[in-house]
């Protein structure tokens, strides 16, 4: 009777207007947040705060008014974010077993399948970060040793730069050799710099990390069913990935070819060696669509993050020529102009391993590290988050936090010297992240930075 009363009594607008109230209060209770859980902009009902920017300086601005750990609701997803050094040191050291996997990402997840290292969880990460990190120690041991390999390239990288006339961007130039050092990793061999065919994958590569950070390619994360099959950015980003991995795929079938377990040349002959070792375990995922994502992981992990610091490098030396010249005054002194740099110089350079640490803490070139989520319900500073919470680290809240740098804002490589001049190693110094998810190229973009930088002078 009543049913039949209100059916009969309301109109089409009615119908519409009840609909929408009854949607709005499902999605109210679904998304209403639990108690404690940490505070945040207001979201809109359905979108949440889709129309807030997540770029760093958003990021510390919503951080001055809501603290060092706040929300936010993008879409159906919650995330948290967390700034200052205590509280990441908090969620990525003291909590080391809480934040360790990775969100399901969908403009990522269309090409890196939740499979390899970046973007894995699980048994399946845990397998192949220790066989990353593994090929990555053994690979700088042995004759041609990693080393040797990266001075090989200075080379290359003085002559190009000496072959220019008058002003020229090193941009290109600097990226095809950061990427040849990735490439000697994984392909066992560097490419020329006017390598038409790899110049094609770097700059398809360049174009896919531009695209990704812009709102329109984000906004697939938020709808991507719809997207799908709609024209957009993201529609670039899946086909130059489509070109790279085809591209990798040619790279693995030439080296099943001639591929001689007793003699790995690289990360592809190791990584076929551990195919046949996990035969018996498919959980570990080792096989040839595991290999293209874990190549691909190196190349977008390695090659724009160490190209864009160097970059910043030569900028800071352009911009701050008294810091320069102390740099010069170190190389000249300790290398001298007639032999190449070498690792072991390191020791005896403290003014410009400082510099460099600088550059890497002003430059600051992934300010909000790469996403995490809580793998069990978890409470940070008194606030509960529950387990499946995607975390944002503001590593940049970090590298500029006034607690921990005397002049955060103030490029001062004395942040990194003692008094007495010596090299000063700081905690809050954490361009790689820290923890079980930290940054496994650590080690070999320190040995990179260092050797080119100080050929380059
Ligand atoms: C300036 C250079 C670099 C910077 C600033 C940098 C920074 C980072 C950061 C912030 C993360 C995220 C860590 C986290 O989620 O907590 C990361 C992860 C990673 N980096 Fe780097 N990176 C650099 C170079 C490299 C290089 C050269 C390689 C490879 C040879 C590399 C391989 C990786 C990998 C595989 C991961 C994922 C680790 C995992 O999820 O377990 N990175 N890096």
């Amino acid at each position: 009777m009543i049913l039949q009363f209100i059916y009969e009594s309301f109109d089409f607008k009615s119908w519409i207007i009840l609909c929408f109230v009854l949607l709005l209060l499902v999605d109210i209770i679904k998304y209403r947040n639990p108690s404690s859980f940490p505070p945040g902009p207001w979201p809109l009902p359905f979108l949440g705060n889709v129309f807030t920017e997540i770029d760093f300086r958003n990021v510390n601005k919503l951080a001055e008014v809501y603290g060092t750990i706040f929300s936010l609701r993008v879409g159906s997803e919650k995330m948290i974010i967390v700034s200052g050094y205590k509280m990441v040191k908090e969620a990525l050291i003291t909590q080391i077993d809480s934040f360790v996997d990775r969100p399901n990402v969908p403009l990522f997840h269309k090409v890196f399948k939740g499979i390899g290292t970046i973007l894995s969880n699980g048994y399946l990460w845990r397998m192949h970060r220790k066989f990353a990190v593994s090929h990555l120690r053994t690979f700088g041991e042995g004759k041609k040793s990693l080393e040797l390999r990266i001075q090989q390239e200075c080379v290359h990288l003085c002559n190009a730069f000496r072959a220019e006339k008058g002003p020229f961007n090193p941009m290109v130039t600097l990226n095809s050799a950061v990427s040849n050092i990735i490439s000697c990793l994984i392909f066992g061999q560097r490419f020329e710099y006017h390598d038409e065919c790899y110049q094609k994958i770097l700059r398809l590569d360049t174009e896919c990390i531009q695209l990704i950070g812009s709102p329109r390619a984000q906004l697939y994360n938020v709808c991507p069913r719809l997207l799908e099959y709609l024209p957009g950015p993201h529609q670039t980003i899946f086909s130059n990935y489509k070109q790279i991995t085809d591209f990798l795929r040619g790279e693995i079938i030439k080296h099943k070819e001639d591929w001689d377990p007793s003699n790995p040349r690289d990360l592809i002959d190791n990584y076929l060696t551990e195919m046949e070792k996990k035969k018996s375990d498919p959980e570990a995922g080792f096989n040839i669509e595991g290999l293209v994502v874990t190549c691909l992981d190196l190349i977008e992990a390695g090659t724009e993050t160490a190209t864009t610091t160097l970059r910043w490098g030569l900028l800071f030396m352009i911009k701050f020529p008294e810091i320069q010249e102390k740099v010069q005054e170190e190389i000249d002194r300790v290398i001298g102009q007639s032999r190449q740099p070498c690792l072991a110089d390191r020791v005896n350079m403290p003014y410009t391993e400082a510099v460099i640490h600088e550059i890497q803490r002003f430059g600051d070139v992934v300010p909000l590290g790469f996403p995490k989520k809580a793998v069990k319900d978890t409470t940070l500073r008194g606030y509960f988050i529950p387990k499946g919470t995607s975390i944002t680290i503001n590593l940049s809240s970090v590298l500029h936090d006034p607690n921990e740098w005397e002049t955060p804002d103030t490029f001062n490589p004395g942040h990194f010297l003692t008094e007495n001049g010596q090299f000063w190693k700081r905690d809050a110094f954490m361009p790689f992240s820290a923890g079980k998810r930290a940054c496994l190229g650590e080690q070999l973009t320190r040995q990179v930075f260092f050797l080119f930088f100080t050929s380059l002078f």
